[in-house]
């Protein structure tokens, strides 16, 4: 079943074109990364499918009324600034409001959904606690726990492991596989190439605003594309626990 489908979305921007007749097609059960170098436009590829920006083209989530868009949709942008001394509780719970009626307060299935979300990012000591008051890192997951309290069929998630721990960030992308197995479609840019191929189905790489290659990891992560594209050579082994790629230099310029 379709959680995402955008035709030929192109984006303009103080008249550079920086998004080029993208077509992607995302199904329940996936966890597409989106690669790329810096540039490439892979926020803005997001951030038009969610109608955050103005485009030419198709996306059938833009399409949507504002509100169920956002109880079909969760996105989590890359910036990760919390300015109000909330509770970790209560910002999770601001993931809630676009299932609760004008002046709702949150319920028990809220509460609940909150409680998972929570737990799933490891934030259940924290609850109590000024998000302001968190690390870097420790915040950025308070920010994904929120994203996931909306329990949405759609998760748009831009750089959401940057600043985390190894093992928050390998925590943090069981989740979204976890989130697959249950039937949603998680969306997730990502710069770190080695947990982009262990950990998605699909990769979608991006370079000047267009799709250069869509498939499994392995095929769409090759030497030659590390080479052209990111101008980088790498190392890469298959091992009994899957592809390995730890990049080792950049490249000259042609
Ligand atoms: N408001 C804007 N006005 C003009 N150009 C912009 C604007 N926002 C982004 N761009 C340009 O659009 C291109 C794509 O940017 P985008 O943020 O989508 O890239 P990205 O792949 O997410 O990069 P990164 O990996 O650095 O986060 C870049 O060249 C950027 O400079």
């Amino acid at each position: 079943m379709t959680a995402l489908a955008l035709r030929n979305l192109s984006v303009t921007l103080r008249g550079r074109p920086v998004l080029r007749d993208v077509s992607l097609s995302v199904a329940r059960g996936e966890v597409v990364g989106l690669i790329g170098p810096n540039g490439a436009g892979k926020t803005t590829l997001m951030r038009a499918a969610l109608g955050l920006l103005p485009f030419t083209g198709e996306s059938d989530l833009a399409a949507r009324p504002a509100a169920e868009r956002a109880r079909t949709a969760a996105w989590l942008p890359q910036s990760r600034e919390i300015a109000w001394p909330m509770s970790v509780e209560r910002l999770v719970t601001l993931g809630r409001l676009p299932h609760l009626g004008a002046g709702q307060g949150a319920g028990p299935e809220d509460r609940a959904a909150v409680d998972r979300a929570l737990d799933r990012l490891g934030l259940a000591a924290f609850r109590e606690r000024a998000a302001t008051r968190l690390s870097g890192g420790e915040q950025a997951r308070a920010l994904i726990a929120r994203a996931l309290a909306q329990e949405t069929p759609l998760l748009l998630a831009d750089e959401p492991i940057a600043g985390l721990d190894p093992a928050h960030q390998i925590g943090a992308m069981q989740t979204f596989a976890a989130l697959a197995g249950e039937g949603r479609a998680v969306v997730v840019s990502l710069h770190d190439l080695g947990l982009a191929v262990r950990h998605c189905t699909r990769l979608v790489l991006l370079d000047a605003g267009r799709v250069v290659a869509d498939g499994p990891p392995g095929e769409v992560l090759t030497p030659a594309r590390l080479a052209e594209v990111f101008r980088i050579r790498a190392f890469h082994a298959e091992t009994e626990q899957g592809a390995v790629w730890q990049a080792l230099d950049v490249l000259e310029e042609a």
